[in-house]
């Protein structure tokens, strides 16, 4: 079988420690996202494990918020790149934040079984981007989201954290 092409977390972001999609995480989620075959969607495929378990049998609201969270970055992250015309792992690096995370459970989502993380872009303004994401548990839809990413300098963000923490301790 051929080998699938790489991750846009491979690409952009090989060093990335962030637990739902860094690839250096020594124990995270490593989940990853590609650009789907339509060219409009990103998907991303994951299966959760036994421990994210919620109710009995089904999988925990929160998990699933983490891996919409990193995957609908993923994509808005992906499109900034599209529109500049430029391929992912191209200088300069391309970063946004999660500004708003809304998610709506619409079914149970069962444990045991892969989940397809569907998203897109619906609109952009400015730094902002407003992604659409679905979660698909066999052909039944569980989840979807609407929420929001902002375009950042990672650097001067993660600097600027350190000295608040700093002057707050
Ligand atoms: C050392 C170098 C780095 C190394 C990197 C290694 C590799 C890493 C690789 C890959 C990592 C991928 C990781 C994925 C991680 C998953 C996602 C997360 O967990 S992210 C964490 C949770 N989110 C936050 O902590 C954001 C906290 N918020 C902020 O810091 C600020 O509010 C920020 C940056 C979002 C905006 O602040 P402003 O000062 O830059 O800009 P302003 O002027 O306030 O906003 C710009 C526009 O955005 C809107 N905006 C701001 N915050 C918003 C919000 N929360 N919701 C909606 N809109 C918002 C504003 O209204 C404004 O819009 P108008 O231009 O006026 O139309």
């Amino acid at each position: 079988m051929s080998k699938p092409p790489p991750a846009l977390q491979d690409l952009a972001a090989p060093e990335g420690v962030c637990y739902g999609c860094g690839c250096a995480h020594p124990s995270g989620l490593h989940i990853k996202s590609h650009w789907d075959a339509d060219g409009k969607h990103v998907v991303c495929t994951y299966r959760p494990p036994d421990q994210f378990t919620g109710w009995p049998g089904l999988v925990y609201g929160g998990f699933i918020a983490m891996l919409v969270d990193c995957h609908s970055n993923w994509t808005a992250m992906a499109h900034h790149y599209r529109a500049e015309g430029r391929e992912p792992g191209t200088l300069p690096r391309i970063d946004c934040v999660t500004g708003q995370l809304n998610l709506s459970y619409r079914k149970p989502t069962p444990m045991g079984v892969e989940l397809t993380l569907k998203a897109r872009v619906e609109g952009e303004v400015g730094r902002k981007s407003r992604v659409i994401c679905e979660v698909w548990a066999a052909d039944v839809l569980t989840v979807t989201a609407d929420s929001i990413f902002v375009r950042v300098d990672a650097a001067q963000l993660s600097s600027q954290a350190a000295s608040r923490v700093e002057t707050t301790a």
